[in-house]
C-alpha cells in the first residue's frame, strides 16, 4: 500500500471506481450444470443484488468470481472503463490476476463461513491486510489500526479479543464483514451478508454496504430477503432455476423487482407495497 493507512474501510488499492462483469460464466459440478452462460455486471460504486429461489446458483456465482472455483467457460472481468460500441474499453481479466493482486482488489464474505482456527477476532480481522503487506513483514501500526476502525465499522468492537471459534452465528458474520473491510478492496461480495444478524443488525450492515459503494467499492451481494433488496439495492440480478441457473432479469429495483419477474421464477404472487417514508418498494407474498 502506498500513502498513508485509510481507516474507513475504502479502496486501497488503485483509484477506486471498477465495476465487475461477469459474462457467459457456465459451471458443472458432478456432471450437472449449475450455471448456464450466466451474464451479471455490477456497476461501480453500487450495490447489486443477486436475488433467486434455492439452489439457482448465487453462491456458486460468487465463489467463481472470487476464484474459489473456475468455470468451464466465461470471462470475469474488473471494468475500470466500459467500452464504446465496437470498442474494446478497459478491463481486466479477474480470474488470471495473480493471488495475492487479486486478494488485494477483491473481498469475499461467504456464507456460514466456519473457523475452527484457535485465533482472536482481532487476528482473523487482521489477516485481511496481508495481501497489502510484503511476505515477512508483521503488521504495522496501520494494519493494527485498520483492523481496529474495520472491527468498529462492523459493529464488532467489543468482540476483539474473543476467540473466533466461540462466537455466535451474528458475531460471526460480523467479524468476517470487518475483515473483509480491513481488506480493503475495490470489489465486495458477499453471500447472505444478513444471515444469523437480529432486524437492528441487518439494517446496521446493510447502511454499512450502501457507504462502502457510495465510497466507490463496488458491491455484488446474494440476498434472500427481496424487501430487503428493494430497500437497499442499486441494482438487482434475477437467477432462475431449470434446467439451470441463468439470469431473468436484470436491472435497476423498480424495473426488477415486479410481480412479472418474481412470480414465475419463485412460484409465489406478490404485491408491491410503497415504503410510507422512504417511497421504496415493499414485497409481500401469497402461495399462488
Ligand atoms: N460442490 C458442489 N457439489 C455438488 N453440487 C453443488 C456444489 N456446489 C453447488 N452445488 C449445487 O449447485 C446448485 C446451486 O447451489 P448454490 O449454493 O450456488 O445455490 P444458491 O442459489 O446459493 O442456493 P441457496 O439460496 O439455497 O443458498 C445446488 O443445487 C447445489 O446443490
Amino acid at each position: 500500500m502506498t500513502g498513508p493507512a485509510r481507516t474507513d474501510g475504502r479502496a486501497a488499492d488503485g483509484a477506486g471506481g471498477a465495476g465487475l462483469a461477469a459474462e457467459r460464466v457456465r459451471w458443472s459440478v458432478g456432471g450437472r450444470l449449475i450455471l448456464d452462460d450466466v451474464d451479471v455486471t455490477a456497476p461501480p460504486g453500487a450495490l447489486t443484488g443477486l436475488v433467486g429461489p434455492n439452489g439457482t446458483g448465487k453462491s456458486s456465482l460468487l465463489r467463481l468470481v472470487a476464484g474459489v472455483e473456475r468455470p468451464d467457460g466465461g470471462r470475469v472481468s474488473l471494468v475500470a472503463r466500459p467500452g464504446a460500441p465496437g470498442e474494446a474499453g478497459d478491463s481486466e481479466d479477474l480470474l488470471a490476476m495473480a493471488r495475492r493482486r487479486r486478494a488485494r482488489t477483491l473481498a469475499f464474505v461467504e456464507q456460514d463461513a466456519a473457523s475452527e482456527l484457535p485465533v482472536t477476532v482481532f487476528d482473523a480481522v487482521l489477516l485481511g491486510r496481508t495481501p497489502h503487506r510484503s511476505v515477512l513483514a508483521g503488521p504495522t501500526e496501520d494494519d493494527n489500526a485498520l483492523a481496529r476502525a474495520a472491527l468498529e465499522r462492523a459493529g464488532a468492537g467489543d468482540l476483539a479479543a474473543r476467540e473466533v471459534s466461540t462466537l455466535s452465528g451474528g458475531e460471526r458474520q460480523r467479524v468476517h464483514m470487518a475483515r473483509a473491510l480491513a481488506q480493503q478492496p475495490r470489489v465486495l461480495l458477499l453471500d447472505e451478508p444478513t444471515n444469523h444478524l437480529d432486524v437492528a443488525a441487518q439494517l446496521a450492515t446493510m447502511r454499512l454496504v450502501g457507504e462502502l459503494a457510495a465510497d466507490g467499492v463496488t458491491v455484488l451481494a446474494a440476498l434472500h430477503d427481496l424487501s430487503l433488496a428493494a430497500a437497499t439495492c442499486d441494482h438487482v440480478v434475477v437467477l432462475a432455476p431449470e434446467p439451470a441457473g441463468r439470469v431473468v432479469a436484470a436491472g435497476p429495483v423498480e424495473e426488477v423487482l415486479v410481480p412479472e419477474v418474481i412470480d414465475p421464477t419463485y412460484g409465489v404472487r406478490t404485491t408491491v407495497l410503497r415504503h410510507p417514508r422512504t417511497g421504496r418498494p415493499v414485497l409481500t407474498f401469497d402461495e399462488v
